[in-house]
């Protein structure tokens, strides 16, 4: 008996040679099998013809016709595709169909592992065509061997869709799980990862108390476990499952998501949100006001060298560009003495503050805007608020007679309608003053008032007074992340805020 394998050629030219050979007779026929361009046949020697060949073919009507290769089959590429768990020198693992492990250089094991299984036997040819079954030869690791997720990470691919409107702190409210109406017992309640239990509450039917589609109460199926049956297509779109998951993503998605007011979410009057979702997005906005360092435009540079010209001056050591970071935000005169304290390790006083500014204001007004750009966004940004027609404010700590010609230095100056400096109002941010101030001046509650800004000063202003605040990451958060501030939203840029917004009419 030789196995042979042609490649190139088909059955046909198999059974060809054969018949050229006459390598079989009678009712010995070659078995062929497969398809395409691979074939594998089975001679069986005739007595008569004991070295019927490829290579004792005179006509050799067909391509190429190899002998198996020393060591066994090594599948019709020519090379032997590495099994997952079989690399050298590695403890193999126990196979379901193919019995105990051992290991690779054991010449009882490699001969085992090498056997060229005959066609049709469990193990038998590699290529996929000739496959008796899709399943036998994969390699299912077994129970113990896979690998679980703990159910408190969140699953890797449920994502909460919505992009940067959407922060991990919304998914309660997203899943419609609020303290008061998940009941007691609900630890998870207020936790911004969410376990399997959350992302699938139970559907408003079942809620309600009616027959559910995939419960049974029959006595038997209770005993069961409550499931119809174990396995197949009951299981599917139960609660839990993967359809249901995703039917309920794209629920949440397509109409959650849309905001309260989309009255038009569930049909004719009746919508399917329900009513303890809290659709924060998008925001009914009737002007934004923006903060300049740190969110607009990024001043560090020149306040660094400023400030470091003025503690040269003062006969002090300069201070790394970060220190100085991290003292931007409560305005210049705030700078200034952070800067002092810094390098004198003790609180400078009044006079020693006014001094010190005086040195400070001729450096930075001579270095106003030598190196302070916008961030990459805040232009488009601000044309895009313009072209959807928000009046536009600048509300920042820093004095107004800095503010002014550095918003002309850098171009931004023309987007707005209204700028209030550190020094323009009896108080300054985190006071709500001056956003209670802007709000009156475009005419809209401060309720529709938005800021966008990037630091404690600009979140606690906000917040005070009544206004959405949303962030942006990179600024000057005075050493306190981003993430700890009490903003409706973190934006890469400020290109992202018109998408979170819906204009109101002042
Ligand atoms: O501290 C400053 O000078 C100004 O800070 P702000 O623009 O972020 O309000
Ligand atoms: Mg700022």
């Amino acid at each position: 008996m030789r196995l042979l394998h042609t490649k190139g050629g088909a059955r046909t030219s198999a059974r060809r040679w054969a018949g050229i050979t006459g390598a079989f007779a009678g009712d010995q026929r070659p078995l062929c099998r497969g398809g395409g361009n691979a074939v594998k046949i089975r001679v069986l020697s005739h007595p008569e013809r004991p070295h019927a060949d490829v290579s004792d073919c005179p006509q050799h009507p067909f391509g190429q016709l190899r002998a198996p290769r020393r060591g066994g089959d090594r599948g019709d590429r020519g090379r032997r595709r590495p099994h997952p768990f079989r690399c050298d020198g590695q403890p193999l693992r126990p196979q379901p169909d193919r019995g105990a492990a051992g290991v690779r250089g054991d010449p009882a094991v490699d001969r085992r592992l090498d056997r060229c299984a005959l066609d049709g036997e469990a193990g038998g040819p590699h290529h996929p065509r000739l496959r008796q079954s899709r399943r036998q030869h994969h390699f299912v690791p077994s129970r113990s061997l896979r690998t679980h997720r703990p159910h408190h990470r969140p699953h890797p691919r449920l994502r909460l869709q919505g992009g940067a409107r959407v922060q991990p702190s919304h998914a309660a409210q997203l899943f419609g799980l609020h303290a008061e109406e998940a009941g007691p017992g609900a630890d998870h309640v207020g936790e911004s990862r969410f376990r399997r239990a959350e992302v699938h509450p139970r559907g408003p039917r079942q809620a309600a108390g009616g027959a559910s589609a995939h419960r049974c109460l029959r006595a038997g199926d209770l005993a069961r476990g409550g499931w119809r049956r174990e396995g197949g297509q009951h299981r599917r779109n139960r609660p839990g499952g993967r359809r249901h998951l995703r039917r309920r993503l794209r629920d949440l998605r397509d109409k959650r998501l849309q905001g309260d007011h989309r009255s038009d979410a569930g049909g004719a009057g009746k919508s399917l949100r329900p009513k303890h979702v809290n659709s924060r997005f998008p925001i009914p906005v009737g002007a934004v006001v923006l903060d300049l360092d740190g969110t607009l435009l990024d001043t560090v540079d020149d306040l660094a060298v400023a400030a470091n010209a003025m503690l040269q001056e003062l006969g002090f050591e300069p201070l790394p560009e970060p220190v100085i970071r991290t003292h931007i935000g409560k305005g210049l005169q705030n700078l200034v003495t952070r800067c002092l304290a810094e390098v004198t390790g003790a609180e400078p006083t009044a006079a020693q503050v006014e001094r010190a500014l005086a040195v400070f204001e001729p450096h930075y007004r001579a270095n106003l805007c030598v190196r302070t750009r916008p961030y990459p966004g805040v232009v488009e940004g601000l044309e895009a608020l313009r072209q959807a027609g928000f009046p536009l404010g600048c509300v920042t700590n820093k004095a107004e007679r800095f503010t002014l010609p550095l918003l002309q230095q850098a171009g931004l100056a023309p987007y707005f309608d209204l700028v209030i400096g550190g020094d323009t109002l009896p108080r300054k941010k985190p006071d709500p003053l001056p956003l209670v101030h802007a709000a009156e001046r475009f005419g809209v509650p401060p309720a529709q008032l938005l800021l966008v800004g990037d630091s404690p000063n600009d979140t606690q202003a906000a917040r005070a007074a009544g206004c959405p605040v949303v962030c942006v990451p990179y600024g000057y958060s005075e050493g306190a992340k981003v993430q700890d501030l009490d903003c409706d939203a973190i934006v890469a840029s400020v290109r992202e805020v018109p998408s979170l917004l819906r204009k109101v009419q002042p």
